[in-house]
């Protein structure tokens, strides 16, 4: 067994009083890729969002281990359209450390980064001038490039060619074979398989929350 990282214990979570998760469990553990898959509006971005910390649950609990660097690639991303960044500025902001500039090791993984994702040629262009497909790359780069020891991110693979979602799951890959956790939430069932261990939310008509019970592992 694995050294565990997020840990969800029997999470309920409603928007308003509106019920969105029911007893929902996972555990992730280091060196795992986890694909949390459902129907629109099953409450797969809610979830990652309880994971991140960015929501708390109305029941249940939410549990990271001790000092535990998450990077988190949310689906809502229009805001940094606001900021005339570019596609390196956009990615350098991953290695983001208050009051540190960046050194070598930092520039080497943009660098690495930009080369993995095809993005070296679009280094210097502004964000919000990109195709929806090169934006999300760069966006995925900004989330994978960072020193996390956790991943969670939300479609990452939303809107790319089939040659970028292989690109960005062989990432996923390398980040778990070295040690970190890994979770994304997809509707593409190809995207699901390629996970170690799928969460699937049942749909809002459906009465019974399913397949979370093998996901603990104790
Ligand atoms: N800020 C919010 N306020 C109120 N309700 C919300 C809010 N965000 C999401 N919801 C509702 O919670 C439910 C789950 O939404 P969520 O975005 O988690 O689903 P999802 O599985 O990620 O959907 P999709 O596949 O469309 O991205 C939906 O019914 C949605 O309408």
């Amino acid at each position: 067994m694995g050294t565990e990282i997020l840990t969800v214990e029997n999470v309920a979570f409603r928007y308003a009083g509106t019920p969105v998760l029911r007893d929902v469990s996972l555990r992730v553990d280091a060196a795992c890729t986890v694909a949390v898959t459902g129907a629109n509006g099953s409450g797969k971005s809610t979830l990652l969002h309880l994971l991140a910390g960015v929501e708390q649950p109305a029941e249940g609990s939410v549990r990271r281990r001790a000092g535990c660097r998450l990077a988190l690639l949310p689906q809502r991303t229009s805001g940094i359209d606001a900021l005339p960044l570019t596609v390196a500025e956009c990615v350098q902001i991953g290695r983001f450390r208050p009051r540190r500039r960046l050194d070598r090791d930092d520039r080497l993984a943009v660098g690495a980064i930009l080369e993995r994702l095809d993005l070296a040629r679009l280094a210097r262009r502004r964000l919000r001038e990109l195709s929806g497909g090169q934006r999300q790359r760069a966006l995925v780069a900004q989330a994978l490039v960072q020193a996390a020891d956790v991943f969670v991110l939300d479609e990452p693979t939303v809107g790319l060619d089939a040659e970028s979602r292989r690109r960005v799951h062989d990432l996923l890959g390398e980040r778990a074979r070295a040690g970190a956790a890994v979770v994304y939430a997809s509707h593409d069932t190809a995207d699901a398989t390629l996970a170690d261990r799928t969460l699937r939310l049942p749909g809002a008509g459906d009465r019974t929350v399913a397949d979370t019970t093998p996901l603990i592992r104790r």
